[in-house]
């Protein structure tokens, strides 16, 4: 992670000079072995450099280990080695370590997410400080909202472009500052040059709040779910009101715009995806690699909403439907053949949650046949649904349709929820 400034070398003392070049040189190695796909070797340099105290070598042997890139992953060896890499006074690895308790699995979610994250936000780790401008920028003080905007420029001024998209939309709008319309145009002429999309317009209310909270950096603002309100028993269906806010749903349009792609679906028996007019959306599908603290929480919050466990998610997907497009009635749970080649353990998709992220012209309506109802995008809220009966069954009522836009554009970020643990961490 060369973003992450810290000690990348083994600290003096601990070892012997001569030991210290080896795991330097083992380190060296382990990176050109990246470089040329060598995954197998890589790790073993890693591990090697790791074991002699080499805080960077620790770090990278983790992210192998939490990713599963050269071997199945191992969340708790790569806790095991962030931890390590933390006692020698590596930010990055407090960031890293922030971002696996929340999942809540690995490490619990409890107060050392704050600490961490407040320590990688004061050596200007960029993703850190994005995320806790977005965090500040999800309440309504004034103060919480000059932090933001004071984040962004931070992050923005450390290379990070999503946060200069956020600034340049807040700008615009003047959220969280006067409106600076010609900063604003100027920001994004600079990333226009760099070929940066331009966001489509986004204006949400801010999130609901829980009653007298302060205004610091503690998690459990985000872990607190707005209740939802039912809108249906059988088909199984809410919808919550102010779940994200403006820049939360910039932050995944953002992240989305440039990996979107013609929408697959899979074809149960071949089991391979392909392009079907069952789908005409275009569609980008995050990560796990890519995802950082910010996209992180903002997906625990929507687990959160759907009130299940963000390990239970499968990857979020962010879809975009342009005028005429649409997505047909379906249902979300997985046909047998899918399901078996898709962590079959995990059970099938007991839940799903769809957010809004912009207002649409004209359209773009969810559908509910069975339920009679139809619920409208409106940006940062969601609707929730049950894909399975009370017996863990497929339930057909659940049958729903992304009706086609007619004008304008819809942009939705949809959770699938399995039954049980989906995610390693
Ligand atoms: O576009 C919509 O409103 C529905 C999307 C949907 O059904 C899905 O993502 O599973
Ligand atoms: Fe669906």
């Amino acid at each position: 992670m060369s973003e992450h400034a810290g000690p990348s070398s083994v600290p003096p003392h601990a070892v012997s000079a001569e030991q210290r070049a080896h795991a330097e040189a083992r380190f060296r190695q382990a990176q050109a072995d990246v470089a040329a796909q060598r995954l197998e070797q890589a790790a073993a340099g890693y591990r090697e450099a790791a074991q002699i105290g080499h805080p960077g070598a620790q770090l990278e042997l983790a992210r192998m280990r939490l990713y599963g890139i050269d071997a199945p992953a191992d969340p708790a060896e790569a806790v095991h080695w962030l931890q390590r890499a933390e006692a020698s006074g590596h930010p990055g690895a407090s960031y890293l370590l922030a971002m696996i308790a929340l999942g809540g699995t690995a490490l619990p979610r409890d107060a050392r997410i704050n600490e961490r994250l407040l320590l990688a936000v004061r050596h200007d780790i960029a993703p850190a400080l994005r995320a806790v401008a977005i965090h500040f920028g999800r309440k309504p003080g004034d103060d919480d909202q000059t932090r933001c905007i004071q984040m962004l420029e931070r992050a923005a001024g450390r290379g990070d472009v999503v946060a200069a998209q956020l600034l340049a939309e807040r700008l615009a709008r003047g959220e969280g500052c006067p409106p600076q319309p010609r900063a604003a145009e100027e920001l994004w002429a600079q990333l226009e040059r760099a070929g940066v999309p331009r966001l489509p317009a986004i204006e949400a209310p801010l999130p609901a709040q829980q009653e007298g909270r302060s205004s610091t950096l503690t998690l459990e603002d985000v872990l607190w779910p707005p209740p939802w309100t039912p809108l249906s028993e059988s088909p199984a269906l809410r919808r919550v009101d102010r779940l994200l806010s403006a820049d939360e749903c910039r932050l995944l349009v953002a992240c989305a715009q440039p990996q979107l792609r013609d929408s697959m679906t899979v074809d149960p028996v071949s089991g391979e995806a392909r392009a079907n007019p069952l789908r005409t959306s275009r569609d980008a599908s995050f990560d796990p690699l890519a995802e950082d603290f910010a996209l992180r929480c903002v997906q625990l919050r929507i687990a959160q909403a759907a009130q299940m466990e963000l390990v239970h998610a499968e990857q979020l997907i962010v879809l975009r439907y342009a005028p005429g497009q649409q997505y047909r009635p379906h249902r979300d749970y997985l046909p047998p053949a899918t399901l078996a080649g898709d962590r079959p353990e995990a059970g099938n998709r007991a839940r799903t949650i769809c957010v809004y992220l912009n207002a649409v012209a004209d359209g773009g309506a969810t559908a509910f046949p069975d339920a009679g109802l139809s619920v409208a995008p409106q940006p940062g809220c969601a609707v929730v649904f049950d894909n399975l009966d009370a017996d863990g069954g497929p339930e057909p009522r659940s049958l729903h349709a992304g009706e086609p836009v007619v004008e304008g554009e819809k942009w939705l970020a949809t959770l699938w929820l399995r039954e049980r643990d989906y995610r390693a961490f």
